[in-house]
């Protein structure tokens, strides 16, 4: 369990301060597999850097498993490490150790010994899918090779959390594929509570059980991410979501749209049980107008359905309104404004 208390981070002394962090509360449970987005320059690195220590906050408190980790000893902070094993999205090997030599690192730090070594090594090679690249050394492998080495090096010590810092935006689509279900792989088989940061929405959607987006030092909103997919509260949520649902219409498109008199666009959202329900025919039957589908998709989000449509009402605007009303009570309606929201 990760808790983040009112933390802080600034950095710089004088009038050349910059807030990275700004009085963050969070909790990463037991288990789960929680990501943060946020733009670049968000502060989602530090935040993620103050998990084990490479940054201290500057006020607040971040308890991992139990411990408030600004104030444990050093050789407590040395223990508290190999618990929290971390990916990089530059990998961040050595090149002039082999794949072997790359897993086995963390283990020499603790001393173990060479047969128990030997043995990790070639459990976790088997694990990441790398057991004929042993003996290769890092600039003979792929970028998604690269990244199983250092999941392989960061589960080494045997963790309890794993942190990822961008850890596939280095990858192209189909490697990223691969390193997220591992990491899910991870989560499920070894019970490894996984904290990650990313820019991209997808990463969250496809992984994520619990979400929290960034902006300027602070956490402007977290929860489940199917709810935040449904219902997300403010502007940024709002555009990442879009980014990945592509379900904003082009402006140009819309200024069109809003050119004929009567439109009334609605942007329907439908989650859980109404995705799977005839609920737009039914209830414009039941006051009898008719729609039209203009634009939207249908997911697939933690083993459930969510669309997301714009639609056009035609009808007097008495049984528009009514529609709307009786929509809004099952479904989330809202209207689409002139600059698409
Ligand atoms: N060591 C440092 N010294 C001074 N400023 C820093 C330091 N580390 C980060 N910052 C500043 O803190 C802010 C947050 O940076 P951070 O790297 O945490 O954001 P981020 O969301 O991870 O962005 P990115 O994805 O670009 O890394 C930025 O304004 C950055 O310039």
């Amino acid at each position: 369990m990760i808790k983040f208390e009112e933390v802080s981070k600034v950095f710089g002394t004088g009038d050349k301060t910059v807030q990275a962090v700004q009085n963050v509360s969070l909790t990463v449970n037991k288990g789960e597999i929680f990501g943060i987005v946020g733009f670049s320059g968000a502060g989602k690195s530090t935040l993620i850097r103050l998990v084990n220590l490479l940054e201290r906050p500057s006020s607040g408190k971040v308890i991992v498993n139990d411990f408030e980790i600004s104030s444990i000893s050093k050789d407590e902070l040395r223990k508290l490490r190999r618990r929290i094993g971390m990916i990089f999205q530059s990998f961040n090997l050595f090149n002039s150790r082999t794949v072997s030599g790359n897993i086995a690192y963390p283990l020499k730090l603790t001393r173990t010994n060479k047969q128990e070594i030997d043995r990790r090594v070639k459990e976790l090679l088997q694990f990441v899918g790398l057991e004929d690249k042993a003996d290769k050394y890092p600039e003979q492998l792929s970028g998604g090779q690269r990244q199983r080495v250092g999941i392989a090096r960061a589960l080494a010590t045997s963790p309890d959390i794993l942190i990822c810092d961008e850890a596939t935006s280095a990858l192209d689509p189909e490697t990223t594929g691969e390193i997220l279900n591992l990491l899910k792989k991870i989560n499920k088989e070894y019970n490894i509570t996984i904290l990650l940061i990313t820019h991209e929405m997808h990463v969250i959607r496809t992984i994520c059980d619990r979400m929290a987006v960034m902006e300027n030092g602070e956490v402007i909103e977290e929860g489940n991410v199917y709810d935040i997919f449904s219902n997300p509260q403010s502007k940024t949520t709002q555009s990442f979501i879009s980014s990945v649902l592509n379900d904003k219409l082009s402006p140009r498109l819309l200024a069109k749209l809003h050119e004929k008199p009567a439109a009334r666009l609605y942007r329907v959202v439908f989650t859980g049980e109404a995705s799977s329900e005839p609920l737009l025919s039914r209830v414009t039957r039941k006051h009898q107008i008719d729609f039209n589908i203009i634009y939207g998709s249908i997911n697939e989000l933690q083993d459930q359905l969510f669309g997301s449509l714009v639609v056009e009402f035609y009808g007097e605007k008495s049984e528009v309104d009514n529609v709307v009303k009786e929509l809004s009570e099952i479904v989330e309606v809202r209207e689409v404004a002139h600059h698409g929201s």
